[in-house]
């Protein structure tokens, strides 16, 4: 059993999917993402289980995903937004390189759009997405080793912070860092 090398945590927009799959490349390890873990098992699309299960359902669908993802996949693990609100799903997070990926409210809605089919967005977007930030924030901080703000990079530069953050440029195959070189030279 190995847990992932990277599990990627924030709000919906912050670019968990995106960055995990091009960190997962970097890294030349597997993806993963709990979001198609559960529409693959469910056989049915998340805002289907949200509108007619509700959504502790859902959360219940989740911690199941994240637990048998955490047990199964080596690789790089991209959560829903939402998972951290889960008390069981904080603590199967406990002692693992957890990056939070955060943006703000204006860059979130550019990304996502208004017609996202998140159902938790689906009506007043920017209220909805304030307020589960306003709860959510303290959570993902506190599962975190490490917070990036995405807003001013772009998925390649959020993908770099991330190895300097969890010392993975080895792993990813890059040159040494300058102050090795000279070390070397
Ligand atoms: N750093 C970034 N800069 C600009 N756009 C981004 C960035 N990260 C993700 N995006 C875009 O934002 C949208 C949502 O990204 P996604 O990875 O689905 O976010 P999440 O999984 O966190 O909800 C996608 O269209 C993606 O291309
Ligand atoms: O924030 C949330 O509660 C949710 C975020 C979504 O994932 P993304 O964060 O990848 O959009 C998805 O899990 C579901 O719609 C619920
Ligand atoms: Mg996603």
């Amino acid at each position: 059993m190995t847990s992932p090398a990277v599990v990627l945590i924030g709000p919906p927009g912050a670019g968990k999917s995106t960055v995990g799959a091009l960190l997962a490349e970097r890294l030349g390890v597997g993806y993963r993402d709990t979001d198609a873990d559960i529409v693959a098992t469910a056989g049915r699309p998340i805002a289907e289980i949200f509108i007619d299960e509700g959504e502790p359902h859902f959360r219940e669908l989740e911690r199941a995903a994240v637990r048998d993802a955490l047990d199964s996949h080596p690789g790089v693990l991209s959560l829903g937004g939402g998972a951290i609100l889960d008390d069981g799903t904080r603590k199967l997070l406990t002692g693992l390189p957890v990056i939070f990926l955060d943006v703000q409210l204006a860059d979130a809605v550019k990304r996502v759009g208004l017609d996202a089919p998140r159902p938790l967005l689906a009506v007043n977007p920017r209220k909805q997405w304030r307020e589960l930030m306003e709860r959510r924030r303290p959570l993902y901080t506190e599962v975190a080793r490490a917070v990036i703000d995405t807003g001013e990079r772009s998925p390649g530069q959020v993908v770099d912070t991330i190895l300097d953050a969890l010392e993975l440029r080895q792993a990813a195959g890059d040159a040494p860092q300058a102050a090795n070189r000279e070390e070397q030279a």
